[in-house]
């Protein structure tokens, strides 16, 4: 018998509560990640859940998870398939045991049961969140609000994050056993998918994916540069680099777990203090926490048009196909200065602010009228930091079909970007055509005016915006 540690959004070593429950199993140890096929099939609307720039980011840190791991005396086992057949195969050739993280997303729940039905046993281990699910303190259905979530979590003080464990000392590494698999190799694959891409010239901040960087860049965002200190007041800025932590990737993948970012920023209040920037970040680390419990309550609904049903009654059918809006949204041509850069940064980094993403999902939903999951999905192939119950769960609220008990939020463009670009600067940053234009030429773009400013390759507006959008300060 070996013990299989299957890696999924779990891409580390230090802090990793699979190799101690693999070290307290007592058999060699065996570690594997599998890169599930479908996430490089096209759904409906052409797009797959592997766009360059993620998996970029996913190469990155395999390739530091194995060499992390051979540290250890321990190979990395890296396929492509489809984890349920493969892992159940493999099991009726070679007796194993599965330590994994807990499921998240439903489709993770479904493969874990389906190998518990034939016989594999599969040792489930907290490692995404700050909670654990022994001991959550809601009394027995799971808050509707971020905010009653957010009282009942803080009660007393809390929450009690546990420290995280460090690395494992001894693991005796199992024979890797015969694979027949004739699909391409991890590497080769995400070689492909990668393509050309590259960090561009205009990607200020470039994290590369991996437990190495993602903790050299941690200890610079709190402690060398500490950035943390002006967090509260600068996170909804759109250029820059520290205006935010950027750890979204790294948790993501794992290549960090939150308890361990958790209990850096308490050890940066011992420091240098609590104050109202320390303890938002922790804030936001709890909406990601929410979102999180809230995908494992909820499961499936979340992909649902109607979403959770929670509130007020939604529209049962999505609205119709609009292929010209949708081609002009993934060609970054809305003709709304402000959209187009937001979706350019998007695509050409694999990241956007979180100001950016509220106001395209904003513009998706109340402005274009297309169907919510469309934007979720096409943010799902872009983003480096792409995690199922975030992704899904933000979409869901400003399309109001999730936890948002007003029913769903549309933020005017307008008075958006007015607000966050008052010198236009992060728009010239991604539309260098408009670089020559003042801030008002623009704006007049954005209203449709304006034609004798506007540069011959750029587009007239695809939407109208409400009269209520021209009152800009
Ligand atoms: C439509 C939409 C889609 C999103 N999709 C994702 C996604 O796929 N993956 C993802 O990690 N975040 C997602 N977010 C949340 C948020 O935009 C990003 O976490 C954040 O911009 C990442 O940058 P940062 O690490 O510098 O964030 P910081 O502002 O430094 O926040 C620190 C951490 O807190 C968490 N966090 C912050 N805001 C949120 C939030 N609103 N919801 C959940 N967690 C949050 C993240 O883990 C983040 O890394 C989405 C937001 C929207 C509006």
């Amino acid at each position: 018998m070996i013990t299989v540690v299957w890696f999924r959004h779990d891409l580390r070593v230090q802090d990793q509560p699979l190799l101690h429950k693999a070290a307290e199993l007592g058999a060699p140890v065996l570690p594997l990640y599998v890169l599930p096929e479908h996430w490089t099939q096209p759904g409906p609307e052409g797009m797959d859940r592997l766009g360059p720039a993620k998996a970029a980011f996913l190469q990155e840190s395999l390739a530091d998870l194995e060499t992390s791991l051979s540290s250890l005396g321990l190979p990395l086992v890296m396929v492509v398939a489809c984890p349920r057949t493969f892992l159940i195969r493999w099991h009726e050739s070679t007796p194993m045991q599965v330590v994994t993280a807990e499921a998240d997303a439903p489709e993770e729940e479904d493969v874990i049961q389906a190998l518990r039905s034939e016989g594999v046993v599969v040792s489930e281990v907290a490692s995404r969140t700050l909670l654990s699910s022994s001991s959550l303190p809601w009394p027995d259905r799971f808050p509707s609000t971020f905010s009653r979530f957010r009282k009942q979590v803080e009660r007393e003080g809390g929450p009690a994050v546990m420290r995280p464990p460090g690395t494992p000392a001894e693991l005796t590494p199992a024979e890797v056993p015969a694979l027949t698999n004739e699909r391409p190799s991890v590497q080769a694959l995400l070689t492909a998918r990668r393509g050309r891409w590259q960090r561009v010239p205009e990607d200020y901040f470039s994290l590369p994916g991996g437990e190495t960087a993602a903790r050299q860049w941690l200890d610079q965002y709190l402690f060398e540069d500490r950035f943390i200190a002006h967090y509260k007041h600068t996170r909804n800025q759109l250029i820059g680099t520290g205006y935010s932590s950027r750890l979204s990737a790294a948790l993501a993948w794992g290549c960090l777990s939150v308890r361990h970012v958790w209990h850096a920023i308490l050890e940066y209040e011992q420091a240098f203090g609590a104050d109202q920037h320390s303890y938002w970040l922790r804030f936001e680390l709890l909406w990601r926490e929410f979102f999180h419990w809230s995908l494992r309550e909820h499961g499936a609904h979340v992909f649902r048009y109607a979403g959770l049903g929670l509130f007020a009654k939604a529209p049962a059918s999505p609205p119709t196909h609009q292929p010209a809006l949708w081609s002009a949204w993934c060609e970054a041509r809305t003709g709304l200065p402000f959209i187009d850069a937001n979706l350019k940064e998007l695509m050409a980094t694999g990241y956007l602010s979180n100001r950016g993403r509220q106001n395209l999902a904003s513009f998706l939903i109340h402005d274009l009228g297309l169907d919510w999951r469309l934007g979720a999905r096409w943010f799902e192939h872009h983003l480096v930091d792409h995690d199922v119950a975030s992704n899904w769960g933000n979409w869901a609220y400003i399309a109001g079909v999730g936890h948002d008990a007003q029913g769903g939020r549309r933020f005017s463009p307008t008075r958006q970007w007015w607000r966050h670009d008052p010198e236009g600067r992060y728009l010239r940053y991604w539309l260098p055509a408009l670089r020559d234009l003042s801030r008002e030429q623009c704006l007049a773009l954005h209203f449709a005016a304006g034609a004798d400013a506007r540069p011959d390759d750029y587009p007239v507006p695809i939407v109208a915006l409400p009269d209520a959008d021209r009152e800009v300060t």
